[in-house]
């Protein structure tokens, strides 16, 4: 298997004293390179945390993270930002799309950030099979629910990222809405190879992984073992 990240001994704690918080204690992960990986476990267990080490938006307490070969917890600041903007799409829950922002502009701001060109053909091609090449010039205000949600998941995607990371995409929404989420990110998962990792409470979503990885105060717990094995 490709291993695209990998954490070891990875902590994070928050407070001190008898305020101490062990938020993570100790994960060992490796992430396979174009899976689908889930993360599950209680409130409270670490599973956002951790997502936020994955994504450079926190750093560790202590270990360490690489992401394609490069540690990114002793990365400076500025070459962080850089690894947030270049390697990782966030699919948020609430989607966050930027209201001024016509949904063209809301999927290009990554690489606008950046000071980056559009790949004008994947561009095209993202939003074809998102469904949303006649809304382009759309305000977020002026979508459907599902279009909002269409225009965040082409964003996530648009640097070609080495990871999307999804922290609860689907919570917020009913059924029938939180199983389009799911749709498109699988269909991006498998149409691009997109390496994904996304947080949900719910069991029945987490089954549709090739890898479910359990975080119960701050460790790692069983979950399906490894990748495309389900049942071990
Ligand atoms: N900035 C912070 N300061 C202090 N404690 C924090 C901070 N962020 C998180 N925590 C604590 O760390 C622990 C893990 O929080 P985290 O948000 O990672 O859990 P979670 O599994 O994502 O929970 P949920 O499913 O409810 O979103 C919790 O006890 C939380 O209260």
């Amino acid at each position: 298997m490709e291993v695209i990240a990998k954490t070891e001994g990875l902590k994070k704690y928050y407070g001190q004293g008898a305020g101490l918080v062990k938020a993570l204690d100790g994960i060992d992960l490796e992430i396979e390179k174009g899976k689908f990986t889930m993360i599950v476990g209680t409130s409270g267990s670490g599973k956002t945390t951790f997502l936020n080490l994955l994504g450079g938006q926190d750093r560790p307490t202590e270990g360490r993270i690489w992401v394609e070969g490069t540690r990114i917890d002793t990365l400076k600041e500025s070459w962080l930002a850089v690894y947030r903007r270049n390697k990782v799409g966030f699919v948020y829950q609430n989607f966050n799309l930027i209201p001024m922002l016509t949904v063209e502009e809301n999927i290009l701001f990554p690489l606008e950030m950046g000071n980056e060109r559009p790949d004008r053909g994947f561009f095209e091609e993202l939003v074809e099979t998102l469904g949303l090449g006649d809304r382009l010039s759309a305000l977020p205000g002026e979508l459907s629910g599902g279009q909002r949600q269409q225009t965040a998941i082409a964003r996530a995607l648009i640097a070609r990222p080495a990871l999307v990371l999804a922290d609860e995409p689907t919570g917020n929404l009913d059924t029938k809405s939180g199983q389009n989420v799911l749709g498109l990110l699988k269909m991006m998962n498998r149409k691009y190879r997109q390496t994904i990792v996304m947080i949900t409470h719910d069991l029945d979503i987490a089954q549709t992984a090739d890898r479910i990885v359990r975080i119960e105060d701050g460790r790692l717990a069983e979950g399906r073992g490894g990748y495309g094995a389900p049942g071990q």
